[in-house]
């Protein structure tokens, strides 16, 4: 195939073959002519440099011989900017030259006109600005100088946000999931063995993250787990979805899917959570589509010692260390630990990264954990030599980054919550990311910096004007009056749970627990477990059960003390209105409040939240009930406090 084409110009008129030779040879006589002008020009300006260094006689001979040009030499020596500089050298130099091709032969002609032109043009772009100038500090209104316009002032209009093209064009993901339902058996790719799996547990009709995402995540293992599509390496995923929509299947069938052709046992999926529950949560749902393979699950959070998960991930045989899990479930510091400390723990045969609740990791970036596993995947084995399939880290695609195998790392982020801010989303360095999203994509217009998300279909969002004294009394009225439970119930601290825990309690005629750090993790375990089967109709919870814990029937949230943050006000009422179910969010409001909470919501998204006011009259018969109880619980806790002080007191009396 033709590289260049060549287009010689061969002069006006194209008559005979001879005479086109003939203009030919007449022309290259020519260039000849003007290269040699051209070599002795270039020897003669050496020459006149050489002169320019000798002092500033010669300078002040020269400045003598080019009026014109001294008023942009004095702006250059006041340091105006380079480019000024740039251009009045410039302009100096040609002026020079101009002077000597004056002594030049006549041969040169062709060269000295196109010079001269040259130097007409330059004077022509040189800076208005310094031409009229020069113009007032000669004094005169005469100047070869032309003054260009382009300095009138224009309105500057305001930079607008731009967002990556895979940001800003996401696949779209239906949100109303009951209207979407799609058939398992019509999702491309999965097993037999799966679909049935499925079916026992319940499932016949795909939710629609579901039903987008597998196929998505298959497609990328469908040359096998070693290479990607076309021999590259696989895109990664970005899942940004409402709370309850399914995201936890989205990626479990398909790796289950994609790991079940693995012939060797490594770990291949490591799933990382923020909290222990919800690594729990998710190794049970990975436990259930595993159940019959010979893939196996292992959980390292740090609930057993690190001893006990040692032994459950590896084992020697023959003097060689062997995996024993296909797909790890860890929380970050626990991971951070095996990678550092357990010699026998490798992720060098890692195929998928997934990372659930991805923006509270990017969050907590700050404990590098990301950082720690990717030198762990692609740590370079100590048998290089022996090994098939080398792994270096992923750099520019080429020829020779492409010619070894490698084992292609994939990420997989899932959030309801997502953030669409490049920058922080850049500390994942994510690959050719495709981003699965059901929010709008107001973000790409918008004004604001806030990013906007979609809530659940099924959620009613309502606030409650109240003041600071009748917030207990208005959860009793929930609970005892008009019976909303099992309702969940969110404080912002420890020590606000535990004293409503502790009024509800005293009030009685409602079970109640308290779920917090304060509890050890097979105690939180059975307040959720006692909580999902109606056992108790009331859990005042901190954040510890805010994102991601999927309790089964919650019909109602309580914001008794009102979120900071969006974020955490969307994952709190998520924990209702799941799986395409109904439910509702009541939040708390002071008057001080009100204005800037609504604000935030209306800002990310939230369909419409409504007022629900309580009436004082229907208060009141609680009130005497009330007070009693107010004062007993100040006995109790004064009771603590000493209690607790002699606690502290105790060890330094011994
Ligand atoms: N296809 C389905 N059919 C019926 N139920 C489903 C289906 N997919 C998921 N579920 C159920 O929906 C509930 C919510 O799913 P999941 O916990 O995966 O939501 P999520 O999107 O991860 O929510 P969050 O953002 O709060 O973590 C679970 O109880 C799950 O069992």
């Amino acid at each position: 195939d033709v590289l260049h084409v060549v287009i010689r110009y061969l002069g006006e008129e194209e008559d005979s073959e001879s005479s086109r030779e003939f203009r030919s040879r007449a022309l290259l006589a020519k260039l000849q002519e003007q290269v040699k002008a051209r070599e002795r020009q270039s020897v003669s300006d050496r020459a006149d440099e050489d002169e320019d260094h000798q002092g500033d006689k010669e300078q002040k001979k020269r400045k003598r011989e080019e009026p014109e040009m001294e008023g942009v030499q004095r702006k250059t020596e006041k340091g105006e900017s380079e480019r000024k500089t740039d251009l009045t050298d410039e302009v100096a130099s040609l002026a020079k030259k101009k002077k000597k091709q004056k002594t030049l032969s006549t041969e040169n002609e062709s060269v000295n006109t196109g010079n001269a032109a040259l130097l007409k043009k330059t004077e022509e772009s040189v800076d208005p600005q310094i031409s009229q100038e020069s113009k007032a500090e000669n004094g005169s209104s005469q100047t070869t100088f032309h003054i260009l316009g382009g300095f009138e002032e224009k309105t500057v209009q305001k930079v607008k946000r731009v967002l990556p093209q895979w940001l800003a064009q996401p696949d779209v993901i239906q949100r109303d999931i009951k209207n979407n339902l799609i058939p398992i058996s019509e999702v491309p790719g999965i097993c037999p063995i799966l679909l049935k799996k499925l079916q026992t547990n319940g499932i016949q009709n795909f939710f629609p993250v579901q039903a987008e995402v597998i196929p998505a995540i298959l497609e990328s293992v469908s040359s096998g787990l070693l290479l990607g599509p076309g021999g590259y390496r696989p895109r990664d995923i970005c899942v940004s979805a409402p709370t309850g929509s399914g995201k936890t299947l989205a990626f479990v069938i398909p790796v289950v899917q994609a790991l079940s052709m693995r012939v060797v046992r490594d770990v291949r999926a490591l799933a990382v959570l923020p909290t222990k529950e919800l690594a729990q949560q998710v190794s049970k749902v990975f436990s259930t589509y595993t159940e019959g393979t010979s893939l196996k699950v292992v959980m390292i959070t740090g609930q057993k010692s690190f001893g006990a998960e040692q032994t459950a991930l590896s084992e020697i045989r023959g003097g060689v260390s062997h995996s024993l899990g296909d797909i790890v479930v860890a929380t970050p510091g626990r991971l951070v630990d095996h990678i550092n400390k357990n010699s026998n723990f490798s992720l060098q045969h890692l195929r998928f990264l997934i990372i659930d609740e991805a923006d509270r990791m990017i969050d907590g970036m700050h404990q590098s954990w990301l950082t720690q596993v990717t030198k762990a995947v692609y740590r370079s084995p100590a048998d290089t030599q022996t090994s098939v399939f080398r792994r270096i880290l992923p750099g520019p695609i080429t020829v020779a980054s492409l010619s070894p195998p490698q084992i292609p790392l994939q990420k997989l982020l899932f959030s309801a919550t997502l953030t669409h801010n490049p920058e922080k989303l850049q500390l994942l360095d994510l690959h050719q990311p495709r981003l699965f999203t059901s929010t709008h994509s107001r973000t790409e217009t918008s004004t604001q910096s806030q990013d906007a998300f979609n809530f659940p279909q099924g959620l009613a969002e309502y606030y409650v004007p109240c003041t600071l004294s009748k917030k207990p009394l208005i959860i009793l009225h929930f609970l005892l009056r008009l019976k909303f439970s099992p309702a969940l119930c969110f404080t912002n601290s420890r020590e606000a749970a535990h004293r409503l825990y502790l009024l509800v309690k005293l009030f009685g005629g409602v079970e109640v627990a308290e779920f917090s750090s304060k509890l050890n993790p097979s105690e939180r375990q059975k307040t959720l477990k006692d909580f999902e089967q109606g056992k108790i109709p009331l859990l005042i919870s901190t954040d510890a059960a805010a994102r991601g814990i999927d309790i089964n029937g919650v019909k109602c949230v309580i914001n008794y003390d009102a979120p900071q943050y969006i974020r955490t006000y969307i994952h709190r009422v998520g924990r209702t209105a799941r799986a395409g179910k109904a439910g509702s969010a009541f939040t708390f409001l002071l008057e001080v409040q009100e204005k800037s909470f609504l604000q935030m919501v209306r800002d990310a998204g939230s369909p419409g939240i409504q007022r629900h006011f309580v009436k004082p009259e229907a208060l009141r018969s609680m009130e005497t009930r009330y007070e009693q109880t107010l004062a007993e619980l100040g006995k109790v806790v004064k009771v603590k406090a000493k209690l607790r002080k002699r606690l502290l007191v105790m060890p330094f009396q011994v």
